[in-house]
């Protein structure tokens, strides 16, 4: 029941990175992982090489034996089913022929080349002898992401002048090589940063451009990695190469913003890969629906003990309570269920779905219709004309009213349950000092009625559900809602031996 309040997401992709280390976190495997994470992947890792590097440069660079590397990509895909690849630093033409071998056996649904050459500061990261095994590469991967000086490598041509001929350049090597390029404008001088996905692998060249502005910022190490693991991500939820180019950039464009000041390292610094997801979802984890039910009953535990203690209370179950208070407060109780279910029938428009919908409308109805019949066996219509609502009754109500004109669904309902809970809590604590002679024994019965039980139920489940899921703000209204409603439960209790004998307004 609670599912039903979930918003249905697509399930999580399984995207692998094939790539060299960065200690520092901001490149390389580490900096896929967590462009994967941040872009709703699940990401795993195959290492392909150790690059002991910081946001200075390359200091040296480790490649473990190829027949470790075929390991490890064995492993993960002996187990588990990958919904993209995204492919780094390579380093020697042994690696590029291992993941070759791996790919042509396994033929992941899509993968993403960003053929890594040189790091941002310089260095080299692939052998220049294998520069021709990745371009052997290419023709496995659905896109490639280059740079401007790496496409040139591709096309086995000079640097491209301008945009204009990184374009003409990207269509050469999308038909030779038979993959979508995505050209990357990271490296143009100016303030425009535009990126292009460049289509000729059907023969007619297509161009879909993605315009950017410069980003005035030196955290831009690792944007390359990060951008195509994005990629590979998003790809693998919508299917769809330009939206997911479109939803990568932004991405990046908001983690460039935000990395300015992370404060790692004193040369070109990191992106902020989690920065809009922290920012718009803050670090709350979010309580699960038992969780929240213990936290608000352990809140009202001061309310739920005073009511035990109301003489009224203890009078309705020993059977000692005067019959002119009972009265009067069947009274108040009589208009508190004309508009208690009015708002209840608010909480039924507002619901979400048509079960809540059903659940509130029958809740509202069962207010007047069974709560009523009670009341008409104490007092009769004709009286309750003359009967004023007192303050208490008057408070309450206002209170319930007042969300329902609010009109949050989530707040309505917590405000609404204090209603259900409190009565079935008192009602079945009360009920083994029902007897037939009780006075008050129609009363006791109908709290602790199993029907009664259900809704209460029900009802407790739908608000826990809701406020699981509300967002940390909103289910703190709701927790406020719900103790307000409650501390008006414990007056209502107090009122008819308080208020008996003041002026009834
Ligand atoms: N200063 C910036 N402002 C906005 N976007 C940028 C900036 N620098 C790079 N980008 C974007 O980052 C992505 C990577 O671009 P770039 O051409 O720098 O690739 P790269 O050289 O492979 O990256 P790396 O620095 O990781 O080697 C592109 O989408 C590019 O538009
Ligand atoms: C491991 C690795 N891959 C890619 C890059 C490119 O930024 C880097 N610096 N390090």
């Amino acid at each position: 029941m609670g599912s039903e309040l979930v918003t249905a997401l697509p399930p999580v992709p399984r995207v692998l990175s094939i790539a060299g280390t960065d200690p520092t976190g901001g490149a390389g495997i580490q900096a896929d992982l967590k462009s994967i994470a941040a872009n709703g992947g699940y990401g795993m890792a195959v290492v392909t090489a150790l690059v002991a590097q910081n946001t200075h440069g390359v200091r040296s660079v480790h490649v473990p034996p190829a027949s470790f590397l075929a390991e490890q990509l064995e492993a993960v895909s002996d187990d588990v089913a990958i919904d993209a690849v995204k492919i780094g630093m390579l380093g020697t033409r042994e690696v590029v022929d291992t993941v070759r071998g791996w790919l042509e056996r396994t033929d992941p649904p899509a993968v993403v080349l960003d053929p890594v050459m040189v790091a941002t500061s310089g260095d080299r990261l692939l052998d220049a002898s294998a520069e021709q095994a990745l371009r052997d590469l290419l023709s496995l991967a659905d896109v490639v992401t280059p740079n401007i000086p790496e496409l040139a490598i591709l096309a086995g041509e000079g640097v491209a002048a301008d945009w204009s001929a990184v374009l003409a350049q990207a269509a050469r090597v999308s038909e030779r090589h038979g993959v979508i390029v995505l050209a990357k404008g990271g490296h143009l001088a100016g303030d425009d940063v535009p990126d292009a996905l460049v289509d000729a692998t059907g023969g007619a060249v297509s161009v879909s451009e993605y315009p950017g502005a410069r980003i005035h910022a030196s955290n831009t190490h690792g944007t390359g990695c990060s951008l195509s693991s994005a990629l590979a991500t998003r790809y693998a939820r919508s299917k769809d190469w330009g939206g997911a180019v479109a939803e990568s950039k932004r991405w990046l464009a908001e983690s460039i913003r935000e990395g300015a000041d992370l404060g790692v390292g004193s040369g070109r610094g990191p992106v902020s890969h989690f920065a809009g997801l922290w920012a718009r979802g803050g670090l709350d984890t979010r309580p699960l629906p038992g969780e929240v039910e213990a936290d608000w009953w352990e809140h009202i535990r001061g309310v739920r003990e005073s009511i035990d203690e109301l003489p009224f209370v203890r009078g309705l179950g020993d059977g000692t309570l005067g019959r002119e208070a009972f009265v009067w407060y069947l009274a108040q109780d009589a208009l508190y269920l004309r508009d208690y279910s009015r708002v209840l029938a608010i909480a039924s428009r507002l619901a979400p779905t048509t079960a809540e919908q059903a659940f509130w409308a029958q809740a509202a109805h069962g207010a007047i219709a069974a709560e009523l019949q009670l009341h008409e066996s104490w007092i009769s219509e004709d009286d309750l004309r003359d009967v004023r609502p007192g303050a208490t009754t008057t408070a309450y109500l206002d209170h319930l009213l007042a969300a329902g004109a609010r009109g949050d669904y989530a707040v309505l309902i917590a405000a609404l349950l204090p209603c259900f809970w409190l009565y079935h809590d008192v009602g079945t604590r009360l009920h083994p000092l029902s007897h037939d002679a009780h006075p008050y024994r129609s009363w006791l019965d109908t709290y602790a009625d199993v029907a009664f039980e259900t809704s209460t139920r029900r009802a407790v489940e739908l608000v826990m559900a809701a406020a699981s899921e509300a967002d940390p703000a909103r289910r703190s209204s709701m927790r406020q809602a719900f103790r307000r409603s409650a501390e008006f439960e414990h007056a209502f209790f107090a009122a008819p031996l308080r208020e008996e004998g003041t002026p009834r307004d």
